[in-house]
């Protein structure tokens, strides 16, 4: 690739702001050991004042989770008009409501749990479907506001309800999926690897997923030759028919003491870059280290219109 000016989004106005922060300072490094000219923005209301003055080839998108991940600044930089890496407006909109991600994807023979959106106080008053379920905001990654409500619990958690809950009223309650947890990246059309997901934790929660050593990453993942195979090409059909770009991480239950089905719980159009994400782990697998993983993504971008 070119030797270019690449300005790299991190940090941001999300729940996940920190973890995006750490993304895009890995990522700006590997673009300037590959001999990229970078210029680092943290995101605020001042981007488009602060694009314009970095005058860049290219926009490394590395922000996460709500205004960075979900259609939002995608749709300024197609007014921006330079290649911006990831997934375009449509895609990352789509991708950010997970309830409507599962509804787009169940045509397509994939399993999505059931799940229903619904005010977070009405969530807190009464069950919606019958536990166990997953309480979780609708439009949030990084495992922030993840509630489990176990079989037999008696109420919903009061935290939906509390006045510091910080993740917008808008939840899902999805049934949960007992067994284990397996993650697939995909990059453009390629389906990289299969990884099992061992949290220290409860589930894969926030600091399973950040902490050092905070899970185990089984890679490739100890599972049948068929749940592999149906993972990636969930992955891949669901990176299609969202209509995503770049790199993506789609992640399931597959409920092995169940039925055995693999089930879709969300494609993330801006996966984790971070020293424990699974994204790299997987593209370093199959011989893809960090900077070429990374000026791939680079390479990749565009600005459709
Ligand atoms: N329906 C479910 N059944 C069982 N566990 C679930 C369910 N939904 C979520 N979880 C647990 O919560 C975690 C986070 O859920 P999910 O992947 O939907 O959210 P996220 O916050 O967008 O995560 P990410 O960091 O991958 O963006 C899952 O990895 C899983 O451990
Ligand atoms: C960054 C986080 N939402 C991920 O999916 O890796
Ligand atoms: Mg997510
Ligand atoms: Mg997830």
């Amino acid at each position: 690739m070119k030797t270019s000016r690449i300005a790299v989004l991190l940090g941001g106005m999300s729940a996940e702001r920190e973890v995006s922060l750490v993304s895009g300072v890995k990522c700006a490094e590997a673009l300037r050991v590959k001999g990229h000219e970078v210029v680092e923005i943290d995101v605020d209301r001042d981007v488009w004042d602060r694009l314009k003055d970095a005058d860049p080839d290219i926009v490394f998108n590395a922000l996460h989770g709500e205004y960075g991940e979900d259609g939002r600044i995608q749709g300024l930089l197609e007014y921006f008009g330079r290649p911006y890496t990831h997934s375009g407006v449509a895609a990352s909109a789509l991708a950010m409501d997970k309830e409507r991600t599962k509804a787009a994807l169940r045509p397509f023979g994939l399993d999505c749990p059931e799940g229903v959106v619904a005010d977070r106080f009405e969530a807190a008053r009464t069950h919606l479907i019958e536990p166990p379920y997953v309480a979780k905001p609708n439009d949030r990654g990084s495992s922030v506001g993840v509630l489990i409500v176990p079989e037999g619990a008696n109420r919903p958690p009061a935290e939906l309800a509390a006045d510091s809950w910080p993740y917008g009223d808008e939840v899902l309650i999805e049934k949960f999926i007992s067994g284990r947890e397996l993650t697939v990246a995909v990059m453009d059309d390629r389906p990289l690897a299969v990884t099992e997901i061992v949290p220290k934790t409860a589930f894969y929660d926030y600091e399973a997923k950040y902490a050092a050593g905070g899970s185990d990453h089984i890679l490739p993942a100890d599972v049948p030759a068929a749940v592999a195979a149906q993972a990636m090409q969930a992955a891949l059909t669901a990176h299609r028919e969202i209509g995503c770009r770049g790199l993506t991480r789609t992640d399931f239950r597959w409920d092995e003491p169940g039925d055995g089905r693999v089930w879709l719980l969300e494609i993330n159009t801006q996966p984790g870059m971070t020293p424990t994400s699974l994204a790299p782990e997987q593209a370093a697998h199959c011989g893809i280290d960090f900077p070429d993983l990374v000026e791939w993504m680079a390479e990749d971008a565009s600005c459709p219109r």
